[in-house]
């Protein structure tokens, strides 16, 4: 028998690395004296197999920070790397390509299309991106999101849950290098929430995925892996192993900080 050869890493998935890496990102809006420096250096690498929640007070640079990991924006210095590919220098089409291919989303407001069946939903990214419609695959990941059988329903037939729960499954349909969640269980109930947290735990302990969650919730945040703070565009700490109390104490500190500094500016 011939001698078993590691797997050959391929640029989709080199399997070395982080998922996730920023190296110096800055991004500032506007110009002159109205800019806003949103980002003012962050670097960090998230490991593959990972779940991350990021949190930090209104304004922080949360969201700017998930745009530009995501692709979805661009840094004004610094770099983005996905799976050990820096993203930064890519034109638009080929930024559009590897959000459709290699990267997952989950929205606060699920952005099911109504239209289109939980299984054609599921299916969308591929179709976006040309790639062959992988039904099995969909209907494998909607039963393993709790909905074996809803495929030929439409998002407006199922609840709230549920409809993250299809999101959940699309955002997972592509095997992406990472999964970027932005407020997932903002428009949930505490019950719904725990069960949709519970699935994107699931997503990595049993698929392996990487997910970075952006949220505002310590309870939230604790079913993470590990926990990195935001403040005025700064990476501002980080905790492993996180409880929701510990959570709260450390963004209570945070705001009061931000809130304390805003208070002795200038109006
Ligand atoms: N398009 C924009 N033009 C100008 N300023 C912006 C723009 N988007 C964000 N900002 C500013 O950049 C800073 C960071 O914003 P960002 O939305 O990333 O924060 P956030 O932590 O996600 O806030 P929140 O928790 O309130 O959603 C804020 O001061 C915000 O006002």
């Amino acid at each position: 028998m011939a001698p078993r050869r590691d797997r050959e890493p391929t640029p989709q998935h080199p399997g070395h690395g982080p998922a996730v890496e920023l190296r110096a990102v800055r991004r500032t809006y506007g110009r002159g004296e109205g800019a806003v420096q949103a980002l003012r250096g962050v670097d960090l690498a998230l490991p593959r197999g990972s779940f991350t929640a990021v949190m930090g007070p209104s304004g922080s640079g949360k969201s700017t920070f998930l745009q530009c990991a995501a692709g979805l924006d661009r840094p004004g210095a610094g770099q983005v790397l996905l799976g050990g590919q820096e993203i930064t220098g890519l034109n638009e089409d080929r930024l559009t390509k590897l959000r459709r291919t290699r990267v997952g989303f989950v929205f606060q407001s699920f952005n099911l299309l109504p239209s289109l069946t939980v299984l054609q939903n599921v299916l969308l990214p591929q179709r976006l991106a040309g790639q062959r419609q992988d039904r099995q695959r969909a209907r494998d990941l909607l039963a393993e999101v709790g909905l074996d059988g809803y495929g030929g329903r439409r998002p407006g037939q199922l609840s709230g849950g549920q409809q993250q729960r299809v999101a959940i499954a699309r955002a997972l349909i592509n095997r992406p290098e990472v999964v970027f969640a932005d407020e997932p269980t903002g428009a949930l109930d505490t019950r719904t929430a725990h069960d949709v947290l519970a699935l994107l735990r699931r997503a990595v302990d049993a698929l392996g995925a990487t997910v970075v969650m952006v949220t505002h919730d310590p309870v939230a945040a604790s079913r993470a892996d590990r926990v990195l703070f935001l403040a005025d565009g700064r990476l501002a700490g980080e905790l492993a192993h996180p409880d929701p109390g510990t959570v709260a104490d450390r963004m209570t500190a945070l705001t009061a900080a931000h809130d304390g500094r805003f208070a002795g500016a200038p109006a």
